[in-house]
């Protein structure tokens, strides 16, 4: 009987959105043993088990396979497991907590814009001073990887806890790489992007764990979870649109190339028109179907829409059964 393990952040920045994010799919989170009980569960969903753990731990206990699921930030996942390909699946971006992993360095390096621009100024720096550049970080992985890709040898790194930012103007690095937001951090410690150096955009995703035991419950719990959250993103997104259209043909002929949708297939010529609309295109798919005879057309906001293929799930289920 494995039961499924869900990672959720227990603090941070993450924490608030996430707890959105499942409310949003009709998942309740409950905590039964308090705030300060770092295990919890899901109403009504027996076989689901909820860790909470802070987003750093997540990307980790899902590399080690301790948790079937886990919400983090990609910049997590990809800094914290080596080979995340084989490790981890990435089920979807949730729409949160965006952030960039970012090259900065002093403003006042007017010579320097780019990476080509930071590899002249490493190879001088090298050969002027007897030391390489310091590179303050916590995100030494991708780091390592994103200078190798632009053939930067000549550097080093100076592991960061926190306040990475401060480490030009107080002298133990040269430059950083840390993640950023609105950018206020940077700006404040006259620090400045260069132009190719974003190494990772980042936001919160829901990740799999290809190491845990798949076994049991645990993937038909996992069939149950993705249903409702794919349900919710797709009902989000659309508008059921409806209408006794007299010209169906003429009007699936409009329609269709819109985006909109036969949700329940072609009804009988002159019958009742039932379609899925992207929220955008709602008037111009209602004006269509007036054009082509309906004198009323009505448009309603689903919750969800369930569907036989479940394209979060179905990928996931491909890799942990092959
Ligand atoms: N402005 C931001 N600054 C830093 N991280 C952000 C920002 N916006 C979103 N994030 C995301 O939040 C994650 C960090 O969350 P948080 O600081 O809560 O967790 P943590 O780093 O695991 O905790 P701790 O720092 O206590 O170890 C980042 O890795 C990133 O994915
Ligand atoms: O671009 P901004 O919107 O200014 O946000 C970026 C800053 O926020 C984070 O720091 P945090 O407050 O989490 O402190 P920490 O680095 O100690 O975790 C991050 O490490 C940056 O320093
Ligand atoms: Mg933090």
């Amino acid at each position: 009987m494995t039961r499924l393990i869900i990672g959720i952040p227990s603090k941070g920045r993450l924490q608030e959105n996430t707890a959105e994010f499942f409310a949003g799919a009709g998942l309740k989170i409950v905590q039964p043993g308090g705030d300060r009980n770092y295990r919890g569960a899901i109403k009504g969903l027996d076989s689901v088990e909820i860790a909470f753990l802070s987003a750093s731990e997540i990307a980790r206990e899902l590399a080690a396979g301790s948790i079937h699921f886990g919400i983090t930030g990609l910049d997590l996942v990809h800094e914290s497991i080596a080979t995340p390909d084989k490790l981890v699946h990435v089920v979807t971006p949730l729409g949160f907590g965006p952030a960039d992993v970012v090259v900065a360095v002093p403003k006042a390096w007017i010579d320097v814009e780019t990476m080509a621009d930071l590899g002249d100024v490493a190879s001088d720096f090298r050969n002027r001073h007897g030391r390489r550049l310091r590179v303050a970080t916590k995100y030494v992985t991708l780091t390592r990887a994103f200078f190798a890709r632009h053939g930067i040898a000549d550097y080093w790194i100076v592991e960061s806890a926190g306040a990475t930012e401060g480490a030009p103007a107080a002298g133990s690095a040269e430059l950083i790489v840390d993640i950023t937001t609105t950018g206020s951090t940077l700006e404040a410690n006259a620090l400045k992007i260069l132009a190719d150096g974003v190494i990772l955009k980042s936001q919160a995703h829901l990740v799999a764990s290809l190491k845990a035991d798949w076994s049991g419950e645990a993937l038909s719990a996992a069939r149950t979870i993705l249903d409702r959250v794919a349900a919710e993103e797709t009902a989000r997104g659309s508008r059921l649109v409806r209408a006794h259209v007299p010209d169906t043909r003429g009007a699936i002929k409009d329609v269709l190339p819109m985006g909109a949708e036969l949700i329940y297939g072609l009804p009988v010529e002159g019958g009742v028109l039932s379609l899925l609309c992207p929220r955008d295109l709602v008037p111009d798919c209602s004006q269509a179907l007036i054009a082509h005879g309906a004198t009323a057309v009505s448009v309603e906001k689903p919750d969800y829409i369930f569907r036989s293929t479940n394209r979060l799930y179905d990928p996931l289920a491909a890799k942990v059964n092959g």
